[in-house]
This record gives C-alpha cells, structure tokens and sequence, in this order.
C-alpha cells in the first residue's frame, strides 16, 4: 500500500502553564498524526487543551516536551505555516467581504490587483461572488464564516487548524455549513485539524477522529471514520454511525465527570 505523507505528526508532547505561581500541567504526551489531505478531528471536554494544542502546532507557543513535526520538518519556526481560524470570525467591518479575504495577502505585501483577482476567484468557486462589496454587517453568521475560512484558505492552504469554526452558529446553519467545508476541502486537498464539541461534525467530516481526556489532556482513543466520500447528512444516520457517535458521546460524558 502507498504511505501517505505526513503533514502534522505530533510526539510526546506536554506544556505546562504558570497559574498563580505554580505550574499546571495541561497536555500530557500527547501522540497525534494528521496526514497529507486528510480531515482529522479533535473532541474532548471543555478546557482540556484542545485550543493550547492548536497554539503549539500553529508555532505560537512551544511545547514543554516532545516534538511537533511539519511535513517531515521539525527544525523551522512553525510560525505562518498553518491557516489558523478560530470561532470568532474577526472580519475587519471597513472593509468588504473580498478586502477581508485578502488581508493575509496583503501582509505579505501581495500586489493588490493579483490578490483581488485569487480572492474574487475563491469567491465564486464557493458561492459568495455575489457578496464580494458587501461589507461584513451585512451578512449573517454563516456567511461570516465561510469569509473568513476562505481568508484563511488564501493565507495557507496546505494545512488548516479550525478551532471550533461553527460552534457559535445555529445546528441547521451548521449542517450546510458541513456540506460546504466538505466541498472546500475536497477541491483544495488541504490537511485539517479541526477541534469541535459537536460529535456528529467530528463524525460528518473527519476521516480519523482522537478523543482527549480531562485536563492535563491525553489522548484515550483515535477512532477512523468508516464513510464513504463525498458523505451525506442522511449518513449520519446508519446504524455503525451512531454507534459510533454513542460511545465518543459517553466517553467525553466520563470525561467531564472527573
Ligand atoms: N497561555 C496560557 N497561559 C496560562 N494558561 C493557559 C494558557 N493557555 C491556556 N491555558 C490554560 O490551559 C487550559 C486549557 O485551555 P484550552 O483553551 O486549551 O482548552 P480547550 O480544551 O480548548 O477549552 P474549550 O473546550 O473550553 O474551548 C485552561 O485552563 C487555560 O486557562
């Protein structure tokens, strides 16, 4: 069988913080691979250290012990090598939805026609062109979001770390917003790390799902997801699936208990 490359592997690593003067260990030698254009998901209970983990591979923070290894480097700064989007969608409200798009262009001082014509581009392959002048308070909460997951996706589209994209939006919002990330990340064959508290995206979307414990956070269990692609709402639906879905369900349920 041909070995898919690696575009996240994560070995051993801890990180401890300083709170009020004493050292509290939040991740616990923590193993985890993402490979190459693969979807994988991150759940586990309220402030384990799902968003620390993103900070460490996202190169904002470094790990206290082992290694965080980006397509097969772990030497450089991991700084810019990743598309990090997080649950707030941070559109900047002077300026319109494709002046947002372009913005991690124009900090790398991209011409403004060239980065205008990638951004108008993306738009209409994801269904926005026509929103493209509006400015931001004009659009409701699911477009914001597609704005600022394309604005990542111009910025780095080899590797993206999610950090709960749709938790503050609606569940029917959220469904089609599933549908449309599923679409995007098909087209663009990026390698997605995505940290979620809702167990059926986790399950829509990934092809490999790890499960954390309580904080300082391990990792209890990876499960791989048996659906075919491009998945379906309605498969959420068989049987395997919501087997599945139960027992990540019970297990977090264990988990915030402690
Ligand atoms: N830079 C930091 N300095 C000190 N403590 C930190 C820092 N970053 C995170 N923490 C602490 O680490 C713990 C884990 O936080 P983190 O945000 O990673 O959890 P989470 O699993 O993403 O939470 P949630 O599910 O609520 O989003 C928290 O107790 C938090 O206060």
């Amino acid at each position: 069988m041909e070995q898919r490359s690696i575009a996240v592997s994560i070995k051993k690593v801890s990180k401890r913080y300083l709170h009020q003067g004493r050292e509290v260990p939040v991740l616990q030698e923590i193993d985890l691979t993402v490979p190459q254009a693969a979807f994988v998901s991150l759940v586990g209970p309220s402030g384990c250290g799902k968003s620390s983990l993103l900070h460490l591979i996202a190169g904002l923070d470094e790990p206290d012990e082992g290694e965080i290894i980006l397509h097969g480097d772990s030497k450089s700064s991991r700084a810019g090598k990743c598309g990090y989007m997080l649950q707030q969608p941070l559109l900047l409200p002077w300026r319109t939805v494709e002046e947002n798009v372009i913005l991690g262009l124009d900090v790398r001082k991209t011409p403004r026609k060239e980065a205008l014509e990638k951004a108008r581009d993306l738009l209409k392959r994801f269904g926005l062109a026509d929103f493209a002048e509006n400015y931001p308070a004009t659009l409701s909460g699911g477009m914001k979001q597609r704005v600022a997951l394309l604005r990542t996706v111009l910025f780095q589209n080899e590797l993206l770390l999610l950090d709960e994209p749709f938790g503050a939006l609606d569940a029917l919002t959220r469904q089609t917003m599933h549908l449309w990330l599923q679409d995007l990340w098909e087209s663009i064959s990026a390698s997605v790390l995505l940290v979620t508290h809702d167990i059926r995206e986790a399950i829509f979307l990934s092809d490999t799902i790890y499960v954390m414990s309580h904080r300082p956070a391990r990792i209890l269990q990876r499960y791989d997801v048996d659906l075919p692609r491009p998945r379906k709402i309605e498969d959420l639906s068989q049987e395997h699936v919501i087997q599945l879905e139960q027992k990540i369900f019970a297990q977090l349920m264990e988990e915030e208990k402690v």
